[in-house]
């Protein structure tokens, strides 16, 4: 379960706070309108914007005190998820090896991984030679191989025509279901999702949110804290 209990931070005299609770497998939406503080709330789980007070948990356990990378996220921006210079392979094994040389066993990981999102063929491109749905594809390969039991999505495909946006989703849905993933993500789309969303985080301004469950949110007994 994931749950945040009086989260706050605070950005340019304006102050944030969330309160949501999340089983794990779940899929909750986070909407509301344009600088509200959606992505506040995911810089501050993942740690990249301090909390001013509250906590995080994870079964039970805090970990808004955890540096960034032992918290239990994985991560997929709307830009910026690549390294443009690296190419295809080398931006996915940041997933798996960060700084020594993937072993073989990790390579044949990677390979298996990019047959899966289709980039099988891309591996030895740059990432700046790709079109924004391949890019996004190869970063959501590289979640998938980190094998992060949270995954944190900023408008990841927000950029995206509504085909790719579609494809997009059924990759997310398809890693929820492979790896049991929770999943917290921010969209302007809630209509094209609505079906896999088991419940809503809206805001009505910075500080009160509030989270409802969705019918297949409340047949799956999801029960909302506020
Ligand atoms: N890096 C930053 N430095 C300073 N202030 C910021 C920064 N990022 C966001 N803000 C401010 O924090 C507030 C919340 O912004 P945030 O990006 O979280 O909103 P949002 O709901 O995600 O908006 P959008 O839907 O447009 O992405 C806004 O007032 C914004 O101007």
């Amino acid at each position: 379960m994931l749950k945040a209990d009086r989260l706050v931070a605070c950005r340019e005299n304006k102050r944030f706070e969330w309160s949501f609770e999340l089983a794990t497998g779940q899929l909750m939406a986070v909407v509301g309108e344009s600088g509200i503080g959606k992505s506040t709330l995911i810089s501050t789980l993942l740690g990249f914007h301090p909390t001013e007070s509250g906590t995080v948990y994870w079964n039970n356990q805090p970990v808004n005190h955890l540096p960034v990378k032992e918290r239990p996220f994985g991560v997929l921006f709307q830009q910026n998820n690549l390294f443009e210079h690296l190419t295809v392979f080398q931006n996915i094994a940041l997933g798996l090896n960060v700084h020594a040389k993937l072993s073989e066993s990790e390579q044949a990981l990677l390979r298996q991984a990019a047959e899966r999102f289709g980039l099988g063929s891309l591996l030895k491109k740059r990432a700046s030679d790709l079109s924004g749905g391949q890019q996004q594809r190869v970063a959501l390969a590289r979640v998938f191989l980190q094998n992060k039991p949270v995954l944190l999505l900023d408008e990841p495909f927000s950029s995206l025509d509504k085909n790719l946006r579609d494809e997009g989703i059924n990759w997310v849905k398809d890693i929820q279901a492979e790896h049991a993933s929770t999943v917290i993500l921010v969209t302007h789309h809630l209509d094209e999702i609505n079906s896999s969303v088991d419940s809503i985080l809206q805001a009505r301004s910075s500080s009160h949110w509030h989270q409802q469950a969705t019918a297949q949110g409340s047949t799956a007994g999801f029960s909302p804290t506020n």
